[in-house]
Order: structure tokens, then C-alpha cells, then sequence
């Protein structure tokens, strides 16, 4: 008999990868962000990255980190998280997960809790010194939303268009 394959992707994994693919569809030269959301039954209900809103051009928005406030990034970027659950093709997100790139920020943590998204699954927390990611898990905590870091067991995950 022929058994099944034993390095198949892990929903951990499988999640994870689908949050990081979408965030290379980001055009921000900085910190690309992707955001994946699966429900219970471990379908995916909806994805989305960094990026400006509709109708915003990225060659007409500024990039920038630095300057005046109105000269970043900061005031229009759309963050991923945020997105993700924005173009969710379900209304109500109770029980789903999410799985993010960065640890969510107050805003989109916000909107995590409000949604209903019970764990949050994050791979980096390089932002966990600022006053945002702490607020994000005054909340979190308060509203028994759970978190985790991402543990990968692998490196990497290669895609090859030729086969
Ligand atoms: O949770 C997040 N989700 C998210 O999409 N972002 C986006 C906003 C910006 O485009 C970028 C952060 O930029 P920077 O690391 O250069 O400050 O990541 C940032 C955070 C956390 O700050
Ligand atoms: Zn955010």
C-alpha cells in the first residue's frame, strides 16, 4: 500500500503561508503585511495586505515613513488585517482565526475583537516595544481574544510555476 505524504503543509502552516504570500502583493518598499482568516471549519474567509484604499494610487500617495504626517504613509495606508476582514466573505467572523505577519496594531486590533475573530496567530512581533502593541494586548487580554507566535517547524516553502 502506498501511504500518504508526510511533509505536507500543516493548517498552521498552510494559513500562515497563504497571510505571507498576500503580503507580497504590497507595494510598501518597508513592511509588507498579509492577513489571513480561517474559519472553524478551516476554510479561508478572507485575505488582504498593506495598501492604500481604492482609488488612491500608489503613484500618487507617498511611501515615506518620515515628514510631515500628510507626507507618509501612516495616514492612508490600509493595514492588513484590516483589509483582510473587509473583504471577508463572511459578515460574522466569530470563531475564525487570523493569521498575520506583524502583530496587529491597536486599530486593526480593534477591529479583530469587534469582528468577533477569536486567536490571532502572528509572525513577527518587532513592533512589541511600542505603545500601540501594548494597547493591542491590554485589549486582547481583556476580551479573552487569544494570541500566539507562529512556531515554523520549516524554513521556507518554494514555489516553482514550472513544473
Ligand atoms: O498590524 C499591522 N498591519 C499592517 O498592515 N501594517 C502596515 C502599515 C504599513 O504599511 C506597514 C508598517 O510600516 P513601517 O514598518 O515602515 O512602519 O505595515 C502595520 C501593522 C502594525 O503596525
Ligand atoms: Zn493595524
Amino acid at each position: 500500500m502506498v501511504g500518504k505524504r508526510t511533509d505536507y503543509l500543516s493548517w498552521d502552516e498552510y494559513f500562515m503561508a497563504v497571510a505571507l504570500l498576500s503580503g507580497l502583493r504590497s507595494k510598501d518598499p518597508n513592511t509588507q503585511v498579509g492577513a489571513c482568516v480561517a474559519n472553524s471549519q478551516n476554510k479561508i474567509v478572507g485575505v488582504g495586505y498593506n495598501g492604500f484604499p481604492w482609488g488612491c494610487s500608489d503613484d500618487e500617495l507617498p511611501w515615506s515613513r518620515e515628514g510631515n504626517y500628510l507626507d507618509t504613509k501612516y495616514p492612508y495606508v490600509c493595514h492588513a488585517e484590516l483589509n483582510a476582514v473587509l473583504n471577508s466573505i463572511s459578515y460574522d467572523l466569530r470563531d475564525c482565526r487570523i493569521y498575520v505577519a506583524l502583530f496587529p496594531c491597536n486599530e486593526c486590533t480593534k477591529v479583530i475583537i469587534q469582528a468577533g475573530i477569536r486567536e490571532i496567530i502572528y509572525l513577527s512581533d518587532k513592533y512589541a516595544d511600542t505603545d500601540s502593541v501594548r494597547a493591542s494586548k491590554i485589549m486582547l487580554d481583556k476580551s479573552n481574544t487569544s494570541y500566539r507566535q507562529f512556531t515554523p517547524d520549516r524554513e521556507s516553502i518554494l514555489l516553482h510555476f514550472s513544473q
